[in-house]
């Protein structure tokens, strides 16, 4: 059986936890219960809370590890991923990945299916789909817009959560879809001006190599006020004040850090930009689910 770490390597549990992205995957499921959280419909059981948590993680995950297996060439040619398992060789590149890869997400779908429903599963699968396919393999070197359409997978993220108490979705589910969609291009392309040498390295035409630091900026500021202009939709249809606060609070700040980025376009101002992402999204997901558990 090959093994799947290098031969004289202690049991490497820390490169094991960062192939999976874990990090990334936790702020994923915390987006699928947010999409829960303001769906209407039955309360879940705790087993089937339990299920969705775990089946978007594990998916989340799944694609995560295919990402790096994937990449493992390319990723040796950045800065920021060239320690990463697959290309150390401390995590041997060996087909074997794909079989716990395969067998995470069909238990991930698997589980969701039966637990949940056939419209949970699908999109709990199809977050998966767009970020390992759709994203990774078939857009990332071929256009800039790789994360226009990539970025659906955290909109399927939320409807995943949605659908899991109500396959029929209301319109706060679809405009949190649609605010997650608007948000994944600045929250990226922020990140993408701050490594633009490193991905013009490894030729992959993420924006800011395509059209230069400035225009890259410009396009992020508009698409951030897109993006709050979508997040103030849920309170036209029923999310209240806590909400409200959360959203205009991470816009505002958002904004700020985005026009900041038009004046400098630099490596600084990027990154401060890129956390503020961070900081929206959050605010938005807490002010989401706290709004509507309070019933206010
Ligand atoms: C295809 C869509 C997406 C792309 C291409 C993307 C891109 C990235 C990249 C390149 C990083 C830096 C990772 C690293 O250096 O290890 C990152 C970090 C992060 N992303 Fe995204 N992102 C996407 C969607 C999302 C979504 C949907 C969420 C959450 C709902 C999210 C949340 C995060 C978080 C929390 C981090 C920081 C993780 C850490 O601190 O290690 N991303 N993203
Ligand atoms: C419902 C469900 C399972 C949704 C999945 C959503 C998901 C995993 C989105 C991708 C997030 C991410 C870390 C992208 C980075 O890819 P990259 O290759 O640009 O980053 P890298 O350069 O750091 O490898």
């Amino acid at each position: 059986m090959p093994s799947i770490r290098a031969s004289n390597s202690t049991f490497p549990i820390r490169a094991i936890l960062g192939v999976f992205k874990l990090r990334i995957g936790v702020v994923i499921t915390f987006t699928a219960l947010a999409g829960l959280a303001v769906s209407s419909g039955p309360s879940l059981s705790l087993l089937q809370l339990l299920v969705l948590t775990l089946s978007v993680l594990l998916s989340s995950a799944s694609a995560g590890a295919f990402n790096q297996y994937y990449e493992h060439d390319s990723d040796l040619l950045m800065s920021r991923t060239s320690k990463r398992p697959f290309v150390t060789g401390e995590l041997r590149h060996e087909p074997v990945w794909l079989l716990v890869i395969a067998a995470l997400m069909t238990l991930s779908v698997g589980a969701a299916w039966i637990a949940l429903n056939a419209w949970s599963a699908l999109f709990v699968f199809l977050g998966a789909f767009f970020y390992a396919i759709v994203y990774t393999v078939w857009l990332k070197r071929r256009t800039w817009l790789n994360i226009v359409f990539g970025g659906l997978a955290g909109s399927w993220a939320v409807l995943a959560g949605a659908t899991a108490a109500n396959p029929q979705l209301g319109v706060v589910p679809l405009a949190l879809a649609l605010v997650l969609f608007l948000w994944t291009p600045p929250h990226f392309w922020s990140l993408a001006i701050a490594f633009r040498d490193d991905y013009a390295a490894a030729g992959v035409p993420m924006l800011p190599v395509v059209v230069g630091d400035q225009q890259a900026a410009n396009t992020i500021f508009l698409s951030t006020l897109a993006l709050v202009a979508a997040s103030l939709l849920p309170l036209l249809f029923g999310l209240g004040a806590i909400y409200g606060v959360g959203a205009i609070v991470g816009g505002f700040l958002f904004i700020q850090k985005a026009w900041r980025l038009t004046r400098d376009p630099c490596r600084k101002s990027a990154m401060i930009c890129f956390h503020a992402s961070l900081i929206q999204l959050t605010l938005v997901l807490l002010g989401a689910i706290l709004d509507a558990q309070s019933g206010f």
